[in-house]
């Protein structure tokens, strides 16, 4: 909830940390159907879900300074949904080819991005989304991030584990957990740093 300041501003915003919501919990439905995973463990899966709202200012790089607004990196959350405010570019995702698409600034373009969590949960299918940020334009650069977290220890589902995908992970993911984990090891790579915190 926003108490400070205008309640105008405090309404808009409201509604509009309830748009972005709305967008992590609709991929979060979509992901359980196309998985074929139970729909009735989703309501649970999604009340479990804890929440971070993040805008974010990129400022303009001098002349000497290097175009990363972001290194690239994946999320350590479940899903990030992520927006660009000010109509200006620099969201740019590695596809599975290994080239890097820049997503058009709109008001009406929300990036949904799987995070490391996800990829727990999905038993290693959903692979975590490589972004990165960069600042082409010599203005400042604004943009949002809904970043969810999972509040209970990660039960991955048995419809995504079988022979031929075998169990991956050890059902102790504890997603602030693995965030204290990952604030004293240091580890910068996806795999390396899931692997090291619950793989198999
Ligand atoms: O500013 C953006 O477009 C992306 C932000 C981001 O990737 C992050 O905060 O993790
Ligand atoms: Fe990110």
């Amino acid at each position: 909830m926003w108490r400070e300041g205008n309640s105008h501003f405090c309404e808009w915003m409201n509604e509009y940390a309830k748009l972005l919501g709305e967008l992590d919990r609709m991929t979060k439905r979509m992901v359980f159907e196309s998985y074929g995973v139970d729909m009735e463990r989703c309501d649970c899966f999604i009340e479990s879900s804890n929440y971070l709202l993040r805008c974010l200012k990129y400022r303009a790089p001098q002349m000497d300074e290097e175009i990363f607004g972001l290194q690239s990196h994946t999320d350590l959350t479940l899903i990030s949904v992520v927006h660009q405010l000010n109509n200006l570019n620099g969201l740019e995702i590695k596809l599975k080819d290994g080239e890097w698409t820049g997503v058009d600034a709109s008001p009406s373009m929300f990036v949904v991005m799987a995070g490391d969590a996800l990829n727990v949960w999905s038993n290693g299918k959903i692979r975590p989304c490589e972004h990165r940020v960069i600042m082409n334009a010599k203005q400042t650069r604004y943009s949002t991030g809904l970043f969810s977290f999972y509040s209970k220890v990660m039960e991955i589902p048995e419809e995504l584990v079988n022979e031929q995908h075998p169990l991956r992970y050890k059902p102790t993911f504890g997603h602030y957990d693995y965030l204290s984990f990952l604030d004293k090891e240091k580890i910068k790579e996806f795999y390396p740093r899931i692997q090291a915190y619950c793989g198999i």
